[in-house]
């Protein structure tokens, strides 16, 4: 069994149990289900984003402990104030050492920035359960679902004004997967099955995937000359976890980040605001 057959075995035990300890007409009560959801497709088409979905990471099944000091608030909302477009935050705890309590909290700390909920998500109280803690986007993968989820799923999202963001990580999942339904593709450059990181995945994939999709690099990335290159053939958007998490201040990192690109790539928006 491979590490994400083992995920979503777990993962289908978790949300057996957890529909027994919170029903999802309970989900539906909570405050967070009334607010109207933040647009990550605007976020990221918006002239002068910087296009950076920072993520909150502890740990992965890659690379075991990557930061378990900073504070899930702190961090995003310093991510913020460095320029993020959009804030990730990984809710699976066995393997990546989050909980809905986290996201919960950035919410609370960045009413403004549009948050994914990163988990696996295979049944569709998850995304009640996305939407009741104050997600605004959700991640579908494609090597975790059928293509006929994907659309059930998406369509459950949007009836909840969820967005969508579904993830491939070659030609074949892109072909029998993506649908006019879901808002943004992500390219994960990081194959879950080996965790093997190629950036060229992004590169190869990017044509085709049409234009009306946000298109997302996801995973490996550290430089500001990659992030450059995958811009010039279509990418909009840079999925970021652990260049910035396994430094002691994140949100310096991707400041750090942001003035390298801003050197490569000065963005005319910045100089003229004042
Ligand atoms: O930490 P990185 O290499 O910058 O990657 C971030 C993000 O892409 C990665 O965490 C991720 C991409 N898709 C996922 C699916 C589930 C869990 C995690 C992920």
């Amino acid at each position: 069994m491979d590490v994400l057959e083992r995920i979503i075995e777990r993962k289908r035990t978790e949300v057996d149990y957890q529909k027994t300890v919170v029903s999802q007409r309970e989900l539906e009560q909570r405050p967070q289900f009334n607010r109207q959801p933040l647009s990550a497709h605007d976020a990221l088409r918006r002239p002068g984003s910087s296009g950076i979905i920072a993520e909150f990471k502890r740990k992965s099944p890659s690379k075991g402990i990557i930061n378990d000091q900073v504070l899930v608030a702190d961090t995003t909302a310093g991510y913020v104030r460095a320029g993020a477009a959009c804030l990730s935050v990984l809710t699976d705890e066995p393997f990546f050492g989050g909980r809905s309590e986290d996201l919960i909290q950035a919410r609370q700390a960045n009413p403004s920035t549009p948050i994914i909920r990163k988990d696996f998500i295979i049944d569709p109280y998850q995304i009640v359960e996305a939407k009741a803690i104050g997600a605004d986007f959700i991640l579908l993968i494609a090597a975790c679902l059928t293509p006929k989820q994907v659309q059930n799923y998406s369509q459950v999202a949007h009836d909840l004004g969820l967005e969508v963001l579904l993830e491939v990580h070659d030609e074949e999942e892109l072909a029998s997967h993506l649908t006019e339904t879901v808002d943004l593709v992500g390219v994960n450059n990081r194959n879950l099955k080996t965790f093997v990181t190629d950036l060229s995945t992004s590169v190869r994939l990017s044509t085709l995937i049409p234009d009306s999709f946000v298109k997302i690099s996801e995973s490996g990335l550290q430089q500001a000359e990659s992030i450059l290159a995958l811009q010039q053939v279509g990418y909009q958007g840079f999925l970021i976890g652990e260049t910035f998490m396994k430094t002691a201040d994140p949100a310096q990192a991707l400041q750090h980040l942001l003035d390298e690109l801003n050197q490569l790539h000065p963005l005319p928006q910045k100089h003229y605001i004042v």
